[in-house]
């Protein structure tokens, strides 16, 4: 990422680029553009996550409660955001068994039920089997573990939605 680019962008330009690297959590890029300038894609990320990492639990739990669910009611609509969309299809969300969503959904809502928040994991590091199996596994913690392990999955979603935006600015097609 030219980040000469990066650091001259108006508050404006830089939500329309990293407004989403946070689903549905614009006001992080809107909060972090302040921080300027950021040497690298790193100094830009680290201020991300220290800006995460400072939230108090309510502000974590906002942060998780913006995050559709995995294989949900969003996914049927047709309403995800691009971003996620590509991740839920590329861990194969998308072409579940009819028994594979049922189960899908009911731990989500016994997940949200105990945590009061959605079940988040970043699908692209995963597939659909490993998503169940941890979603079954992490619904035994307790619920500050829990508030912890999910933040942690956020950052992962984040760090490769950056370098998905990093690769698109600096890849050029080869006879340029
Ligand atoms: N609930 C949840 O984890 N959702 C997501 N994870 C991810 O990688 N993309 C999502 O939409």
């Amino acid at each position: 990422m030219d980040m000469r680019a990066v650091n001259s962008l108006n508050y404006e330009e830089f939500i329309d680029l990293f407004g989403n690297v946070v689903e549905k959590c614009p006001q992080i890029a809107a909060t972090v553009w302040s921080k300027r300038p950021f040497m690298t894609t790193v100094d830009l990320e680290t201020s991300i996550f220290e800006l995460i990492d400072s939230q108090p639990q309510s502000g974590k739990k906002g942060i998780l409660r913006c995050i559709p669910d995995l294989a949900g009611r969003e996914l049927q609509k047709g309403t995800l955001t691009a971003e996620s969309m590509q991740e839920q299809s590329q861990a194969g969300l998308t072409s579940l068994s009819p028994e594979e969503r049922v189960n899908l959904q009911h731990l989500n809502s016994l997940y949200k039920l105990k945590f009061g928040f959605p079940f988040v994991i970043c699908a692209r590091l995963n597939d659909k089997s490993k998503i169940a199996q941890e979603l079954a596994a992490r619904i035994q913690n307790q619920p500050e573990q829990e508030l912890h392990n999910a933040i942690e999955e956020v950052k992962k979603i984040c760090h490769l939605r950056l370098q998905n935006i990093h690769f698109a600015s600096t890849v050029r097609p080869s006879n340029q």
